[in-house]
């Protein structure tokens, strides 16, 4: 992996065709996200500047968002292939604020709320639930880094999918590192995602992105919004939770993919996570790490689990074709040997010798 810290401003300009209309990929709160293409490194980049809301030159508020994203992501770069939108530079500090812009790899198959809301081919449930551990294990990547990272903005259009669909965490303009100094951030985040009890600054922590993280759980599970005003309850906890409770976990999934019989052990429990992440209470929330090292395991465990019953299956339906075949062979043998020749011993002979 090339890893640039800092691009010529006019080979971004370049890159982006002058930030034109074509290469626009997309307007979030702060920043418009832009696709670049650097030729000459044969590199295609996500370029990012702050909003000018309306104004000559970009508005203070979204550049210190964007110097925000620049420093939290410069300080997760370390780790190789992490879990989050690869960083790879900024622009040149020419002293301008105008010229200040955020360099990342280019993540190009859309994101998860897309997948979810918008394709017309709907995620199967072993996609569902790859992403679901991986989404966490990025989750556990921040909050375990040095210094510890909170997103504050988890959601389904803030994962996006890299070229080998893995998914990744983006968007960290809200984010907060442990240091800063944590007693004038005020409460952010989106509505949907946003834990309820987080209203003021001292009630900062990493369990708000636990909340953050089992709505998009619900939202994997259950292929609804967040929020969606055309439902009552347009909430997907307040709509999800009473059916979880009561133990209706088909109520819950997608109804749009057929949820195989042997994935309904592991979906339940993805279930019983996400309920106790959103949990009103922030002490009855999980750490992400207990989330990731023993449930995640339990996710796939029981999703392989089918896989061996189905090879042990196969194996046994082949023993029994073979017992039906060699049923004659075994009585011949029994008188050849002239001795009680366990009946299995036998069939197990025969089919070595077919396998031979
Ligand atoms: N590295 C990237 N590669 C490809 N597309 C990206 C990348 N980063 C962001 N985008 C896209 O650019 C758009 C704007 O993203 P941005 O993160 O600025 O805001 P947002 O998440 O859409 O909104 P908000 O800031 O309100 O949360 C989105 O459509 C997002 O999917």
């Amino acid at each position: 992996m090339i890893i640039i810290k800092e691009f010529d401003y006019e080979d971004l300009v370049k890159a982006t065709q002058s930030f034109s209309q074509s290469t626009l990929v997309g307007k979030g709160s702060h920043g418009s996200v832009y696709k670049g293409i650097l030729a000459a490194q044969n590199l295609v980049l996500a370029v990012k500047r702050a909003s000018f809301n309306g104004q000559l030159q970009p508005h203070p508020d979204n550049v210190k968002k964007l110097d925000n994203e620049i420093k939290v992501l410069s300080s997760l770069r370390d780790r190789q292939n992490p879990p989050v939108v690869n960083f790879l530079g900024m622009s040149r500090d020419l002293g301008s604020k105008e010229n200040k812009l955020l360099v990342m790899e280019f993540m190009p198959n859309g994101s998860l709320h897309d997948l979810l809301h918008v394709s017309t081919s709907p995620p199967l449930w072993t996609k569902r639930i790859e992403i679901a551990v991986h989404i966490s294990r990025a989750v556990q990547f921040l909050h375990e880094s040095n210094p510890s990272v909170i997103h504050r903005d988890i959601k389904s259009t803030n994962i996006l999918f890299d070229s080998n669909w893995n998914p990744r965490l983006a968007d960290f303009g809200l984010a907060v590192s442990q240091p800063d100094s944590l007693s004038r951030i005020q409460p952010a985040g989106t509505i949907g995602y946003l834990d309820p009890s987080y209203t003021s600054p001292d009630k900062l922590s990493t369990k708000i992105d636990v909340f953050s993280f089992g709505v998009v759980l619900l939202e994997i599970i259950s292929g609804r919004k967040a929020i969606d005003l055309s439902r009552a309850p347009s909430s997907v906890v307040d709509w999800a939770m009473p059916l979880i409770k009561e133990d209706q976990i088909a109520e819950v999934c997608d109804k749009r993919v057929a949820l195989p019989p042997y994935m309904e052990a592991a979906v339940r429990h993805i279930l019983r996570v996400a309920a106790r992440c959103v949990s009103p209470e922030e002490e009855n929330r999980p750490e992400i790490a207990e989330i990731v090292l023993t449930e995640s395991c339990h996710f796939i465990e029981r999703v392989r689990f089918p896989i061996w019953t189905m090879v042990l299956g196969s194996v046994n339906s082949f023993m029994l074709l073979k017992r039906k075949r060699i049923k004659s062979v075994k009585c011949e043998k029994k008188s050849e040997v002239g001795g009680e020749i366990s009946r299995g011993k036998i069939i197990l002979r025969e089919i070595l010798a077919e396998l031979h």
